[in-house]
This record gives structure tokens, sequence and C-alpha cells, in this order.
């Protein structure tokens, strides 16, 4: 669906289709334990966010040169480009290449390649926003943040994902403070497999602007209301959810819910290479599986845009608004 919309929730790490991911293993002489991308994509049954995870992070090895990031990140900003995004604010998870050997300038400068491109290439502005992974430790965390000194002019926000249970965001406290204090905004998964109190966790402790899926907050009506009340952003994944079994079906998502209760939600794709379709395709779904109106789907483009991080381009910021407006559905 090629309603304009910003993206929010987006890792880039999840955009490596099994196509490219053979492509890079050739190129870099690694061996993928799959005979080919109809076997690869065979594993992608998953029954909950760590075997997703164990995918995610296994997959990741072909990623070794700037070059690599640059074709991960333009791939995706072609894909996303055909359905509509004008935005980006992407996820990288930097630990995760850390521990293989690849370094944070490899990570950033190849990204960079297309980022800095990406306007006059696939007309996407974009925003990059760092993860913490929330099963390392806080100390890993810190390191992290310190090692990006170097490329904060390219870096907007920081974010916290990987295995949520049993991690709370209180656990990297310290973490978002240093970069509060560098005058990062900030983000955190919350709410996807966790329980409602780590999303107020996530609010109160780590000072979070935006909540990352946020979906269980629906449990505890107390919060709800605050969410409203605050205008607290939800990047919520549908097509993620049902891959990773925290709703049954589409039909049970409680998106129309929740816009029905005020939770200002926005749509997004999570990682689409693994959940059977990028952010366009999620609206459709959407659209087919839970008969969201067209005006449902507009409110949530425009919610996309106003939860963006483009305080730095008001201008900007109003022109794809004014596009949501004119947009005819067909
Ligand atoms: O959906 C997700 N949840 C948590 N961590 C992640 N890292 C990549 N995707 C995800
Ligand atoms: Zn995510």
């Amino acid at each position: 669906m090629s309603l304009p919309k910003a993206e929010l929730h987006l890792h880039i790490e999840g955009t490596l289709e099994p196509e490219l991911a053979f492509e890079l293993a050739a190129r870099n002489g690694v061996s993928l334990p799959y005979a080919d991308t109809e076997a690869l994509r065979e594993a992608y049954r998953f029954k909950d966010l760590q075997s997703f995870l164990n995918l995610y992070y296994e997959l990741m090895a072909v990623l070794r040169t700037e070059q690599d990031f640059a074709d991960l990140a333009n791939a995706y900003l072609a894909r996303a480009a055909a359905q509509g995004v004008r935005h980006a604010e992407i996820f990288f998870d930097p630990q995760a290449h850390l521990v293989r050997g690849v370094s944070l300038g490899t990570v950033v400068e190849g990204l960079w390649r297309a980022l800095g491109s990406s306007e006059a290439n696939h007309g996407i502005s974009t925003k990059l926003i760092m993860c913490f992974l929330r099963d390392e430790s806080a100390d890993s965390a810190l390191q992290t943040l310190r090692a990006a000194t170097p490329y904060l002019d390219r870096i907007t926000g920081v974010g916290l994902d990987s295995a949520e249970v049993g991690h709370p965001p209180v656990k990297f406290r310290e973490v978002y403070e240093a970069a509060a204090a560098l005058g990062l905004r900030r983000v955190a998964h919350a709410g996807e497999e966790g329980p409602p109190a780590y999303i107020t966790e996530a609010l109160d402790v780590l000072g979070v602007e935006r909540v990352d899926h946020g979906l269980r907050c629906m449990e505890d009506p107390a919060l709800v209301e605050r969410l409203v009340r605050e205008r607290i952003p939800l990047t919520l994944c549908p097509l993620s959810n049902v891959r990773l079994r925290t709703v049954d079906t589409l039909a049970d998502h409680p998106l129309p819910a929740m816009l029905d209760a005020g939770l200002m939600c926005t749509v997004n794709s999570d990682d689409p290479a693994y959940f059977g379709g990028y952010v366009g395709d999620n609206f459709a779904a959407l659209h087919a599986s839970l008969g969201l109106t067209e005006d449902r789907l507009r409110e949530l483009a425009r919610n996309s845009f106003l939860a963006s991080f483009l305080e730095d381009d008001e201008e900007r910021r109003a022109r794809y608004l004014a596009e949501v407006e004119a947009y005819e559905f067909r």
C-alpha cells in the first residue's frame, strides 16, 4: 500500500532477505548451514521471540564489510520506497557485530553509504537509532555508547531490543542517562513479550519518548489511560506479532481496540525479511484482515509522521503530512 508513511520500527539486520544472505555469504566466503534460499525460508517458523532471534543473529555472519551494510540498507530503502515510505528511523544492533569482530565504524560508515544518499536515490529521509541488546550486560551497553562517540553526528537516538523477559528497562538506567546527556533521543522495546510494568519502567526510568511494540499495555487500563493522556507513540508491528505468536492471528490483533482507546499507534514492519512483509504489506493486511477503514489507515500514516523525530525539520514533516491528507485510496 503506497499511502505515504514513516517507518519507525525497523531493524536493518531484519531486512536481510535470503537471496542477499546467500549472495553476501558467497562474497565473503561464509558458509551457511542451509542448502539454499528455500531451505532457509523453511527455518522461518518461529515459536516465540527467542526462536526468531537465534536465526536473526546466526544470519548476521554474512555481514562483514562496509559494502555489505550499504547493500543491505539500499535493498531495504528500495523496497520501502515502493511501499510509500517517505521517512525511516532505522535501528541497528552494534553489539551483534562487535562480538563478531566487525567494528562500529564498518557498520555506521557502511549504513551511511546508503542513508547519506537515500533522499536522492530513494526519496526517503532517514535517521539512525543505535540499539542496545538487553540480554547483554549494562556495562556492555555503556561501552557501546562510548565506542559510538565518533559517530554521534549520524546517530539520532538509542533503543533497546533483543530478549525482553527477565531484562527489565531499569537494568539500563545508567546508559540511558548518559545517552540523554549526549542529546540522544530515547526509545525502547517494551511490552512485546514482557509485562506492562516494563512499559511504565521504560517511561519513568529510561525516559523514552516512544515505546516500541507496547502491545501488552492493553492488560493495564491505568497505563492505557496514561499513554493516551501523554500521547506516547507506540510503534506496533502486526505481522511480527503474528509470526512471533504474540497474537494468534491478525484478526485477533488488538490494534483496532487500541485506536478506539485513543492510543497513538503507528504501524511498522520490525524485521520484514523474516515476518512476511514490509510496512505497506502490514497496512494492507490490516485492511484485509481487520477491516481497518481508509480513515483509520490515514490516521496511522499521520501518526507515523507526528511520532517521528523530525523536530529538526518541521517543514519537511508538514510536507509529509500534507501528502497523507492528499492521498487517494484506489
Ligand atoms: O522484534 C524484536 N524484538 C526484540 N528484539 C528484536 N531484535 C530484532 N527484532 C526484534
Ligand atoms: Zn523490534
